[in-house]
């Protein structure tokens, strides 16, 4: 063991690598709790909820295909780096594919699996580098900041800090009781205060680079609500994991239907699944691989293993019966405690795989211990805005639009087709069109095609 993961060259040992491995695990726990309530819609409203898949069998996915995905990054790749199912995408999953397009779930995870599939065919062949290459830097980076603002969007929704309104859209949700409420108000007011008090904690504990912060947070404010009534206490903290049968395979029923996975609606969904995990993947594994010294002249050892590590985690995580699963940025945490090799994933993978029997814990989980979490992700990931080019317009328009349409639109794929569309545009009229890569007008045409006949 010691000799396959190169303690001695890596300079490390079991308890520094099994530290880092739990520190990992600590700061990933949340999706546990955040993946399986949205996917299975449990923040929309109850008629909506038949649409979705069940509760208890997606968070033994998620948790199955963490660990799945962890230990083969741990034996594959060979890296400290964990995987879980990537917020984001689980966002895109429920609210653009499943809500707006209209798509039944089971065809949705056909999609995931479809596009990890491309993924695993790209990372072990030289197209990689050439996809790379073709897309901007400038775009790639508004794609991680969007969805950023998406998903702490989402949270300050759920959690009643941000509402509708009908003269302005949206405005700041009521945070002080006031004379005349009805009951469900002054509740909605209560949990809307949780949610503050838990994210105020939650970025006190990053700040102080507390390495389970959100973790920590999310348990602090479960308590919390706990005392004034607003979270339910478990009835009891360990069981069985919860059946699985209601999720897994179901990927597969839509898999042999080609006129369902073959319309421009899918194209447009397998799209949207696949560059965001391949761009992500790329950049969480330079960046966690770089912080643990692990890179050699700029370039990852094994890159091509560890991506198809990346792929094969999201094929099962489909089969299994959760949205895309990919490495995940805050193994930084664990990298930070001192782990630099596979031996860290091994232990993340095993906490994953414990963790399949603290099911109840999870009735502990309501929108305003989760919007913490979704908030300060939103942070992490909104960090990726410093790396555009705000002084060249012909750069920063389409890269703030991306930014901007996220949210608004409530939808990754609309934002990544409006940056699309308008970047070939301002780079031929700045005269600068030679700079554009061919692939980048061809997406130009895919993506006006999406705005036109899927917008209806
Ligand atoms: N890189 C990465 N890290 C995450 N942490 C939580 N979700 C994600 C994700 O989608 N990608």
């Amino acid at each position: 063991m010691r000799k396959y993961f190169e303690f001695d060259k890596l300079g490390t040992n079991y308890r520094r690598e099994t530290i880092a491995g739990i520190t990992t695990f600590l700061a990933m726990a949340y999706i546990l709790a955040v993946n399986p309530y949205m996917l299975s819609g449990a923040d929309l409203p109850p008629e909506l909820k038949a649409n979705y898949p069940e509760f208890g069998a997606v968070f033994t996915a998620t948790a199955l295909a963490a660990a799945i995905g962890t230990l083969v990054m741990a034996f594959v790749g060979r890296l400290p780096i964990a995987q879980a199912p990537g917020m984001g995408l689980n966002a895109f999953f429920t609210y653009t594919v499943v809500l707006t397009m209209g798509i039944p779930w089971q065809q949705a995870l056909a999609g995931v699996f479809l596009s990890c599939s491309i993924f695993l065919l790209l990372s072990l062949t030289g197209i990689r580098e050439a996809i790379v290459n073709s897309i901007p830097q400038g775009l790639k980076n508004a794609v991680s900041a969007g969805i950023g603002l998406f998903i702490a969007f989402i949270g300050l929704k759920n959690a009643g800090i941000i509402v509708d309104n009908p003269a302005t859209f949206v405005s700041l949700g009521h945070l002080t009781i006031q004379e005349g409420m009805k009951p469900e108000e002054i509740l909605a007011v209560k949990n809307a205060l949780l949610a503050v008090f838990g994210l105020i904690l939650t970025a006190v504990l990053m700040s102080r680079k507390v390495n389970a912060a959100i973790f920590i947070g999310m348990l602090v404010t479960a308590i919390v609500g706990m005392f004034f009534g607003l979270v339910n206490l478990p009835e009891k903290i360990v069981s069985m994991p919860p059946s699985l049968a209601p999720t897994f395979g179901a990927a597969f029923q839509y898999l042999g239907d080609f006129s369902a996975l073959f319309s421009m609606k899918m194209l447009i969904v397998v799209f949207t699944f696949l560059f965001v995990d391949f761009f992500d993947a790329t950049g969480t594994l330079l960046g966690v691989a770089s912080q643990a010294g692990l890179l050699k002249d700029g370039k990852l050892p094994r890159a091509g293993s560890a991506l198809a590590s990346d792929a094969i985690a999201g094929m099962a995580g489909a089969v299994l019966g959760t949205s895309t699963t990919t490495s995940y940025i805050e193994s930084a945490a664990g990298v930070a405690a001192g782990g630099r090799t596979g031996f860290a994933s091994v232990v993340t993978g095993a906490l994953f795989l414990l963790a399949l029997f603290f099911s109840p814990v999870l009735a502990v989980v309501t929108p305003a211990v989760t919007a913490p979490a979704l908030i300060i992700v939103g942070v992490l990931m909104a960090s990726h805005m410093a790396n555009i080019a705000w002084s060249e317009m012909e750069e920063a328009f389409p890269a703030f639009l991306t930014i901007l349409m996220m949210p608004l639109t409530y939808s990754i794929a609309s934002g990544i087709a409006a940056g699309f569309i308008v970047y070939p545009i301002t780079k031929l009229l700045k005269g600068k069109g030679r700079e554009v890569h061919p692939v980048m007008y061809v997406l130009f045409f895919v993506f006006l095609a999406y705005f036109i006949w899927l917008r209806e």
